[in-house]
């Protein structure tokens, strides 16, 4: 896109305004409005939930730093069974606790302040909610804040709150850190789609960091709603931050819900639609989502790690094979024609989203 005017939002697509849930909690936290309580069929049950969450794959970057081999077939068999692993010895622990003390101090604010940060009717970035596109839509139970944090140059900074001592520091910070393990990531990628190492980071072209930081009220009826409604993330990589005292993230693995354990200082990491596309539909783009909880409120950061707009979606050619691998895949797509399309619609799950991208389509 070249240099970003100031004001001109990212040419990625707009959001409609709508209240906050932090105050409607905060003003009455028993009563739940009714453009939020999810249709039936939407509505989180019991009966969906699997109990294997401990099965979700746990990777050591240390070790892929080094090279190991084992690991790295590992993460091979993450991406391609689960779409989602936990990331540990990243490296970047103290990174993490800054990045969460920085966006509670956020959510903390007046609503007053908090709005100075707004999102503009042209833009996703900045405090509010997104993928809202209509008036009649139900809306999911989270307020946010979308920045884009890397390249620097890529900021708008007025959706930045630098009235917060240190927060603009721990975002730099983070998005630093997490560039240095998505490289790690993309590099074991590259190796095991029979690419050089440094292809798929080259293939991002001017890579952007977007970061969604989402802030979970708690609910007086987690059974009406939900936190995020399901869906895949549009990026190529998502690297997600998330409280340790509740389980809140599920994932959909073999037509079940499959609670993501937070384990301390882990990142979860997973495989978005772009990458899904590039590995001709070796690598699993997951659709998931996330429920609330009656008492505690809990935050997330969603780091997307995000192509230059005319990349294209093509898949790699090493991974295309006339028996083995037919092509699943057409070429031609570029992202920002992909994203612009999936953020005019509301969430409605993967298969809405990942179709666009596919022969015959
Ligand atoms: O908060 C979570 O656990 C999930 C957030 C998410 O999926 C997203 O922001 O794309
Ligand atoms: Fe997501």
């Amino acid at each position: 896109m070249g240099t970003m005017q100031e004001d001109e939002g990212l040419g990625y697509g707009s959001s409609l305004p709508v209240p906050s849930v932090q105050e409607i909690v905060r003003n009455d936290a028993q009563n739940i409005p009714e453009r939020y309580i999810k249709n039936l069929d939407e509505r989180p049950k019991a009966s969906d939930i699997s109990s294997i969450s401990d099965d979700i794959p746990v990777i050591d970057l240390s070790l892929l730093v080094k090279g190991d081999e084992d690991e790295r077939s590992k993460l091979d068999a993450a991406c391609q069974k689960w779409g989602f692993f936990q990331i540990i010895n990243h490296g970047a622990d103290g990174v993490l606790t800054r990045m969460k003390a920085a966006m509670a101090d956020f959510f903390d604010l007046p609503l007053s302040e908090k709005k100075k940060y707004g999102m503009a009717t042209n833009d996703v970035q900045g405090y509010g909610q997104g993928y809202v596109v209509s008036d009649d839509q139900k809306l999911d139970w989270n307020d946010l804040l979308f920045l884009i944090a890397m390249p620097p140059e890529s900021r708008n900074i007025k959706y930045w709150p630098l009235t917060i001592p240190g927060f603009k520091e721990a975002v730099e910070e983070y998005a630093t850190e997490l560039q240095r393990v998505s490289d790690e990531i993309f590099a074991n990628l590259s190796l095991l789609m029979g690419v050089d190492k440094d292809f798929l980071k080259q293939l991002h072209g001017d890579v952007k960091q977007g970061i969604r930081m989402n802030y979970y009220p708690s609910c007086a009826r987690p059974d009406l709603v939900l936190g995020v409604s399901p869906h895949s993330d549009a990026s190529s990589i998502t690297l997600l931050l998330q409280d340790d005292d509740i389980t809140a993230l599920q994932i959909m693995h073999e037509g079940i819900w499959v609670p993501v354990n937070p384990i301390p200082t882990a990142l979860v990491v997973n495989i978005g639609d772009a990458m899904e596309a590039w590995s001709n539909g070796k690598y699993k783009s997951i659709e998931h989502r996330a429920v609330t909880d009656v008492e505690k409120p809990r935050m997330s950061a969603a780091a997307f790690v995000i192509p230059a707009n005319d990349v294209e979606l093509n898949p790699l050619k090493t991974m295309v094979d006339h028996h083995l691998q037919p092509r699943i895949f057409k070429d031609g797509v570029k992202y920002i024609e992909y994203l612009r399309y999936t953020l005019a619609k509301k969430m409605e799950g993967k298969l809405a989203n990942i179709e666009y991208l596919k022969l015959n389509n």
